[in-house]
């Protein structure tokens, strides 16, 4: 792909009988931010350390900037880590940290010490300079690995659930921080995460993985608003699934109207798309029973039984004229069908084998 940063290119890698990374493909523009995500297993870590060089691939090919890097060792890709656990050399300062990768690249002493502080007062350590890493709390330990990360400019910076092991508030305040880190130097970042919530606040495009393979690339919006699975409908927040096949079908009279291809697969409506209606008020109407009425701040969460058998989940925000529902009362709810998005069952490998961006 012209102008791609990275390609990666048939990607594989196998450890004994377990394949970690299945004929991986995607490229990179220069700047772009892109989050792998996807549960536990599912080949993040692999495909960031065959881009890093911690590990060999078994077939295909990595490239950076057009160059196959297979061969080079991890310090001449010039990529930055940023691991989960904060990987700290515990017998350094903090200034030492930071100047680790400056000192391997031998840059000039007094350079060091101007790129150090710099980098130190982007993450608001300026003065923990003289700190041991046992003397800071974890948010600041992370701090400082990012700094370290930083610190030489790389064009690529990796990071690997870099925010895990923090709390909501300092999670929420370091992803502010890698926006605009991210923003300002213009770097292209590769951030690895199993939260979804994280991958929609910070990336310009995700690319959801299973098995080893990538399911769909997007933007967050894409991602979120158009799955093309029922794998990525119900990974991406939450969703109402309603099943439409001519069995244990949820909405008979809206199944009557569709075509037959759409009936294999399910219908896919988020919580915030549902909502209480007037018998005829949106394209499709049903009745249920409210099980749960969850008080949630700005809104309420609410779960609702059909006659079938059937739970859906929908939200209403709080508001002039929006009554307060309670537990065991029957009502209309409905949706239009430009906010539902049918969904296959089960993605096949093939899914993911042409999953390159751009
Ligand atoms: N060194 C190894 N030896 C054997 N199997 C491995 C090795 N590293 C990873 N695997 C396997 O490869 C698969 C992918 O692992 P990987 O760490 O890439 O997943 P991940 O998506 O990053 O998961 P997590 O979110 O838990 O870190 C898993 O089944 C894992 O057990």
């Amino acid at each position: 792909m012209a102008g791609a940063l990275l390609e990666f290119i048939d990607l594989t890698k196998r450890y004994g009988s377990v394949t970690a990374l299945d004929r991986f493909n995607l490229t990179v523009a220069p700047g772009e931010f892109v989050t792998f995500l996807g549960p536990s297993g599912s080949g993040k870590t692999t495909a960031l350390n065959l881009l890093a060089g911690f590990a060999s691939a078994t077939n295909g090919d990595v490239r950076i900037a057009g160059q196959s890097v297979l061969a080079l060792p991890p310090e001449k890709r010039n990529v930055g880590m940023v691991f989960q656990s904060y990987s700290l050399f515990p017998h350094l300062s903090v200034f030492e940290n930071v100047a680790f990768p400056l000192r391997l690249r031998r840059v000039a002493k007094a350079e060091v010490t101007r790129r150090v502080e710099e980098a130190l007062a982007m993450v608001q350590l300026a003065d923990f300079a003289g700190r041991m890493p046992n003397e800071l709390s974890g948010g600041q330990r992370q701090r400082v690995a990012f700094a370290r990360a930083v610190v030489f400019e790389p064009p690529v910076l990796l990071m690997d659930e870099p925010l895990a092991a923090l709390d909501l508030k300092l999670r929420e305040q370091m992803q502010f921080e890698i926006r605009r880190y991210h923003q300002a130097l213009g770097c292209t970042i590769i951030f690895v995460t199993h939260d979804q919530g994280e991958a929609l606040t910070l990336s310009d495009r995700v690319a959801v993985m299973r098995d080893g393979y990538i399911v769909q690339t997007g933007t967050p919006q894409e991602i979120y608003d158009a799955p093309q699975s029922q794998y990525v409908a119900e990974f991406i927040g939450t969703t109402n699934l309603f099943d439409l096949a001519p069995n244990g079908c949820d909405l008979p009279e809206l199944a009557a109207t569709l075509p037959a291809a759409v009936l294999e697969g399910k219908l896919s409506v988020r919580p915030e798309k549902l909502r209480p209606v007037a018998p005829d008020g949106a394209d499709v109407t049903f009745r249920a029973v409210l099980s749960q009425v969850v008080f949630q701040g700005d809104h309420t969460l609410y779960e609702a039984q059909l006659a079938g058998g059937r739970t859906v989940t929908f939200r209403t925000h709080r508001g002039p004229g929006v009554a307060a529902l309670s537990r065991g009362a029957e009502v209309t709810l409905g949706f239009d069908l430009d906010d539902s998005v049918p969904v296959v069952p089960e993605t096949g490998k093939t899914a993911g084998q042409n999953a390159s961006g751009g």
